[in-house]
């Protein structure tokens, strides 16, 4: 469904280049979650607003960005706005924000599903009033908020149910792919489980694709089905949850998993909190590997050698020299790893 290649976005103003997302490939099939992780400042939201052109003018934008064929980097700007309703949306970190104050919950929900919404089943089908008024009702209660509250303003909310309406509305035109950014992150524990159960069975029940963003691994480990970090605008490792979280392959995905508690297992939260040092400074990194410097596992080759994914296991990558089989006798020059879900870069 989507397939990003070479993404590389550059922020220019103030004299300053800022190279935020340099060269990512991802690839998201259809009822698939990817979850996006990465310290702050790696580029994660850049990465994301940028699928949907979602991006002040001072970005730079180059590389493919796929959805179903179609490259949306070039897409006219009407097209855009029918594919940022109808077909893809995202839900954004802090509700109260995002929703408009003076109107009522129902009827922010039904503009969309009348503007945008086709009718279950039917592509391109007109809908009436009463049907959008009935498709806004039922996804609120999908959402565990009762239909009777259509009449209430956002304020009248607590937080964990605005974000679930966030999530209703996300969802209001039966989007094919749903962008969350940080969706749990102001959330209390328990809120946070519920929202991120809630997602997972919409996307189970309509086979929607998600990328999923949070600095906290734990937290996407529990609803994705494959795991991207990020460091320094770059894919460092990517694979399936599961084995990204139980054997980590890149030292930074190491660290970063130490780093958070996980949900439901105290003896975790005595482990290190944060990581030494800081990312660096994106306007000013040299070759080699960007994490050399706050790396454990540092090693002389790491900071003029190429830097690319590497094949690090079936469906699994890292960008970590040690996964090659002849360490520390190292490639003096990219070359094209063998093609897997998150690509390569060089
Ligand atoms: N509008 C902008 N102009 C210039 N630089 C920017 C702009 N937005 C972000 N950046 C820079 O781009 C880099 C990536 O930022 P981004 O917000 O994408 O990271 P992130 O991983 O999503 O962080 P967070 O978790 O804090 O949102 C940072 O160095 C940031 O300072």
């Amino acid at each position: 469904m989507l397939e990003v290649k070479d993404l590389r976005v550059t922020y220019r103003g103030g004299g300053r280049t800022v190279p935020a997302v340099r060269g990512v490939d991802l690839t998201l099939d259809a009822g698939q979650t990817l979850g996006l992780a990465g310290e702050s400042g790696s580029g994660k939201s850049t990465l994301a607003m940028s699928l949907l052109r979602l991006l002040p003018a001072a970005a730079e934008v180059t590389g493919q960005v796929l959805y179903q064929g179609e490259d949306l980097l070039t897409a006219n700007w009407s097209r855009m706005r029918a594919v940022r309703w109808a077909e893809a949306s995202v839900v954004f970190q802090g509700a109260m924000t995002a929703l408009n104050p003076v109107h009522t919950i129902g009827d922010q929900l039904v503009e969309p599903i009348l503007l945008h919404g086709r009718r279950a089943g039917e592509e391109g089908g007109r809908i009436t009033d009463r049907q959008a008024r009935a498709r806004a009702a039922e996804l609120l209660e999908s959402v565990g908020v009762p239909a009777r509250r259509m009449r209430s303003y956002p304020h009248e909310f607590s937080g964990g149910q605005r974000q679930r309406i966030m999530i209703a509305m996300a969802l209001a035109c039966r989007p094919n792919l749903v962008i969350a950014d940080e969706p749990t992150t102001a959330l209390d524990v328990m809120v946070q489980a519920q929202i991120l159960d809630l997602l997972s069975d919409r996307v189970r029940d309509e086979g929607i694709g998600v990328i999923m963003i949070s600095h906290d691994l734990s937290v996407l480990g529990q609803m994705c089905d494959r795991l991207a970090v990020m460091y320094a605008g770059e894919l460092v490792e990517s694979g399936p949850s599961r084995q990204l979280l139980d054997d980590p392959r890149h030292p930074y995905t190491r660290a970063l998993s130490r780093a958070f508690p996980t949900i439901g297992d105290p003896a975790s939260r005595m482990a290190p909190a944060g990581l030494p040092g800081d990312p660096p400074d994106p306007a000013a990194l040299g070759a080699g590997c960007p994490f050399a410097a706050r790396c454990p596992e540092v090693h002389e080759v790491c900071d003029s050698s190429p830097v690319a994914l590497w094949p690090a296991g079936p469906a699994r990558q890292s960008a970590c020299l040690r996964v090659l089989p002849g360490f520390p006798n190292v490639p003096t020059a990219p070359h094209e790893p063998e093609p897997s879900p998150e690509g390569a870069r060089s």
